[in-house]
């Protein structure tokens, strides 16, 4: 585990989610060469769906082998499958629907209408983690996650001062009173983020400038989850300047060094590395 965490800061969401984009499509393509296969667990939220649409727009998403890819959630809604609202009916109309990926390989959280309680959903989609576990393990060895940031603090459905943030016991939890709409959700758990190779952070808005500087200042997970998303490879925060306010200026990336970047990330090499600042 290491406990470095980078803050990369674009001057706006459209180029926030095309550098993430970016550089989503070149690591994966280096996964699958070094490992054979990759899984990653895509998030909710607007940026996170934007990033997937950017995946569906780069050119090089066809250079991706996604048979070796499998794709999983960091939470759900509990709505009904096809509810416009589901993080899963979302990333398939910005991504999914416009891949080659098989359809075993996408693995969404159970539907409210689909004969399940909500609990029995969480251990329903700890089964299916688990068996895609090696050696035991409780669940896949995820190779990058994606997580969303609430105004709050929160990241997957992981909010402050419930209980979420602190179950350590289970890589599923079903929540019933959800702050965020609707009240049901499904959500991993700390250990299962903490499990993941890289984590990777999408945030934009002047809103969520408070919970940016909470979770880079090491806050209690309890009243900040964000604070508790560490990868064991990487923790990146890819942000923009207005969600960045409360970086120190020292950690952040100029924005005009970003200025047209975007033309020429879809063919850096996946060893290039941005202007990106460490904490220490
Ligand atoms: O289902 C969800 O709502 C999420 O997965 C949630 O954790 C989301 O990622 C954040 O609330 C950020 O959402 P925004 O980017 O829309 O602010």
């Amino acid at each position: 585990m290491t406990t470095d965490r980078r803050v990369l800061v674009h001057p706006d969401r459209a180029t926030l989610a095309g550098s993430v984009a970016a550089r989503f499509v070149t690591k994966l393509i280096d996964l699958i060469d070094d490992e054979g296969e990759a899984h990653v667990v895509l998030t909710g939220g607007s940026v996170g769906i934007e990033v997937l649409a950017a995946i569906a727009h780069s050119p090089a998403r066809d250079s991706i082998d996604w048979d070796a890819v499998h794709l999983w959630w960091g939470d759900e809604r509990w709505l009904p499958r096809g509810d416009a609202d589901r993080n899963e009916t979302q990333a398939r109309t910005a991504l999914i629907d416009h891949i080659a990926i098989p359809a075993e390989n996408v693995h969404p959280f159970p539907a409210s209408d689909e004969g399940l309680e909500l609990d029995a959903a969480a251990e329903a989609y700890a089964a299916e983690l688990a068996r895609f576990g090696r050696d035991g393990a409780e669940h896949p060895r995820f190779a990058i996650m994606f997580l969303g940031v609430g105004p709050d603090g929160h990241i997957a459905s992981l909010f402050p001062e419930r209980p979420g943030p602190l179950v350590s016991d289970r890589t599923v939890i079903a929540v019933h009173d959800s702050p965020k709409p609707p009240a049901g959700r499904l959500s991993l758990t700390v250990p299962v983020i903490r499990a993941t190779e890289r984590v990777w952070l999408v945030l934009a808005g002047a809103d969520k400038a408070p919970a940016l500087g909470l979770a880079l200042a090491e806050a209690d997970p309890a009243s900040v989850p964000a604070a508790a998303a560490l990868g064991t490879k990487r923790t990146v925060f890819f942000v923009d300047t207005e969600a960045a306010a409360d970086v120190p200026e020292s950690l952040r990336t100029p924005p005009s060094y970003w200025t047209g970047a975007m033309e020429t990330h879809d063919w850096m090499p996946s060893s290039w590395e941005p202007s990106d600042y460490r904490r220490s």
